[in-house]
């Protein structure tokens, strides 16, 4: 496991337009070491204004997007489409303007069938859904190599956390927290809404070669402290969080503020 690299940048401004640099980049290098690239998204206010940030890069077309594998790591179990879904503001801001393959595109599956890549496997019950993304997964890692057991060695995964420390949809101190092995959990309770999500678990996220936990805001600076001085992620769940190559926090000067 990597040791922790720290960015502070400005402002959320300059941390959506960094990262975006840093992700075209980092996919293009990718996708030349490897031929195919693969990310993991995240929702989230600066999770997406970065996915805006690279939709107006200048280098946009240094990526071939048709060689992008693209995965969640955690959704709101809500109907296919809804505007809570993750990835359907993923689209909007980014990737409805780019010429992805649709069958390397691997939503979460949805709470309701509806126009989603994984129809079929769409449900009413989260459980079924996190199997069958585990089983998304485990076909992604057979193509695309493994990093832990069953899951893809994903080249850049994307994190974002609340102000008590969640990340992807992990909470302090919850079943998804306590479950140590690679995989997919249901999240029910959850105290940001939508209650019902679907998320890896942190030992999944650290299938990942790159991750990234972008977060700005003063709402953020305690609890990232908490994690810089040693809490444990069964506390503060982002500081589990780790790549095996790289891990890097991507901060505005606000969230840095108790480091
Ligand atoms: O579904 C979600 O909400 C997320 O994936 C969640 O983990 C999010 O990234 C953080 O809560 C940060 O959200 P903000 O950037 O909006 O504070």
């Amino acid at each position: 496991m990597s040791g922790r690299e720290v960015v502070t940048l400005p402002d959320d401004g300059s941390v959506a337009s960094d990262g975006a640099a840093r992700l075209l980049a980092a996919l293009a290098k990718a996708q030349a070491e490897r031929g195919v690239a693969s990310v993991v998204l995240t929702g989230g206010g600066i999770g997406i204004a970065m996915l805006e940030a690279v939709a107006s890069s200048p280098d946009l077309g240094s990526v071939d997007w048709s060689r992008v594998e693209v995965f969640w790591g955690d959704e709101r179990f809500v109907p296919a489409g809804s505007e809570d879904r993750n990835d359907a503001q993923a689209r909007d801001a980014l990737l409805d303007r780019l010429d992805l393959d649709p069958a390397r595109v691997h939503p979460v599956p949805s709470s309701t069938p509806g126009p989603s890549a994984l129809e079929s496997e769409d449900s009413a019950d989260p459980d079924a859904g996190a199997q069958a993304y585990a089983q998304v997964l485990a076909d992604a890692a057979a193509r695309l190599g493994e990093g832990v057991p069953g899951l893809p060695a994903f080249d850049v995964l994307l994190a974002g956390c609340g102000p008590e420390g969640h990340t992807l949809s992990v909470f302090p101190d919850s079943p998804a927290v306590h479950a140590t092995a690679p995989g997919v959990v249901a999240v029910r309770d959850c105290p940001k809404p939508p209650p019902t999500r679907i998320s890896l678990t942190l030992a999944a996220a650290r299938s990942a070669r790159e991750v990234w936990l972008v977060a700005t805001g003063s709402s953020k600076a305690e609890v990232l402290g908490r994690a810089a001085h040693g809490a444990s992620e069964v506390e503060v769940p982002l500081a589990g969080l780790a790549g095996t190559e790289r891990t890097l926090w991507l901060l505005d000067e606000a969230a840095s503020a108790d480091l």
